[in-house]
């Protein structure tokens, strides 16, 4: 699906929209600890808390490619292939997040129901890291390559957490080993379905939010993604659409990393719209492998003898609690409406 070829079944991004230019990166640059193309990481998620990542010219990279299509024909078999009374069997109870969530089921910033329908993997089901769980029919006879992609997907995660450790000046493997893919962390691979929207009643259909994880990597074909430019205000008028680019993935960094950071890294408000210009009558696709912190961590900043990291100000506070409790208080402030959602981080860092 995200391939070249994918592209080119749709309707062209058009080119009178606004856009939010993404610094895009090079994974095989990346790979090969191209220095240049890291530090391009570092200004790219400490300025927008999102990259574009091109996936073309590596092997991890491709076979990744290739496996998100296989992910996407899923996405359309348990959503538009299932009836409603199948899926509505794995919508869970609060505070769970995983399985169905049915159209209209959140609130957009106007108090409409939102457009569009998902169903989240539980990682932890899929590599047992607990009992297994209940699954419609296409998530459960595809375990295995669902276990690979994210397999894949992870190992990319971790690539850029190891060149984060480098710019914060951490230990190697400081950042990776706080979401490992054998521990309980609720990190997700969520499926999505936008179906178009009827011509005059074209409004947000995922509300505006930072993603609570470590980091997301995310696929999709079809615009509708958009950023509040870092510094403005939320007004209507100031967001701006993200450009799919064939073979690329969009990274965005979530709010775990602003607290491990102490605040240098940004998890920057995003929402999606409708799609633009012809693509608004495609049903628009998405994946999003939302990763986690272990349940156990602690997610006071990562401040230590030698790092980058800033020690606590006057008036700052440590986060004092696991990420399980912190996962947990912030699941139940946005059910409550009382998260106002807003970019996190960025902070200034002199040696850079
Ligand atoms: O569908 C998209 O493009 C974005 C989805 C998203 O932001 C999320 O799942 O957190
Ligand atoms: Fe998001």
């Amino acid at each position: 699906m995200p391939t070249a070829k994918a592209f080119s079944q749709v309707p062209p991004f058009p080119d009178d929209v606004p856009v939010y230019e993404l610094p895009r990166l090079s994974l095989r640059k990346l790979i090969s600890n191209d220095a240049e193309q890291s530090k391009e990481l570092f200004k790219s998620f400490r300025e927008h808390g999102f990259a574009l990542l091109d996936m073309q010219g590596c092997h991890e990279g491709e076979s990744l490619l290739k496996e998100a299509e296989k992910m996407f024909e899923i996405t359309r078999d348990v959503t538009i292939g299932l009836d409603i009374e199948e899926k509505m069997k794995y919508v869970p109870t609060p505070p769970v997040i995983f399985g169905y969530s049915r159209q209209g089921a959140t609130k957009t910033e106007a108090g409409l129901p939102d457009r569009f329908e998902s169903f989240s993997v539980n990682q932890d089901d899929i590599f047992s890291n607990i009992p297994e769980c209940p699954n419609p029919e296409p998530i459960q006879k595809n375990r295995k390559s669902i276990k690979s992609y994210i397999s894949k997907a992870h190992r990319i995660g971790e690539l850029i957490m190891n060149q984060l450790d480098d710019h914060l000046r951490l230990p190697k493997g400081s950042l990776g080993s706080l979401q490992r893919l054998d521990r309980v962390s609720g990190s997700t691979l969520r499926m999505l379905r936008y179906p178009p929207q009827p011509e005059g009643d074209r409004r947000t259909a995922f509300l505006g939010h930072t993603d609570i994880g470590t980091i997301t990597i995310l696929f999709n074909v079809l615009g509708g993604l958009q950023i509040l430019p870092p510094g403005l205000e939320a007004l209507e008028q100031n967001w701006r659409y993200v450009r799919p680019e064939p073979g690329c993935a969009i990274i965005n960094l979530g709010d775990a990393m602003v607290e491990w950071s102490g605040g240098i890294l940004r998890s920057n408000l995003h929402r999606v719209y409708f799609a633009p210009g012809d693509q608004a009558v495609h049903e628009r696709y998405s994946l999003a492998y939302a990763v986690r912190p272990e349940g156990i961590v602690p997610m006071k900043r990562l401040a230590m003898e030698g790092s980058a990291v800033p020690d606590l100000e006057e008036g700052e506070e440590d986060l004092d609690c696991t990420a399980n409790e912190w996962l947990a208080r912030k699941g139940a402030a946005i059910r409550a409406g009382k998260d106002n959602a807003r970019s996190r981080g960025g902070r200034a860092l002199e040696v850079y």
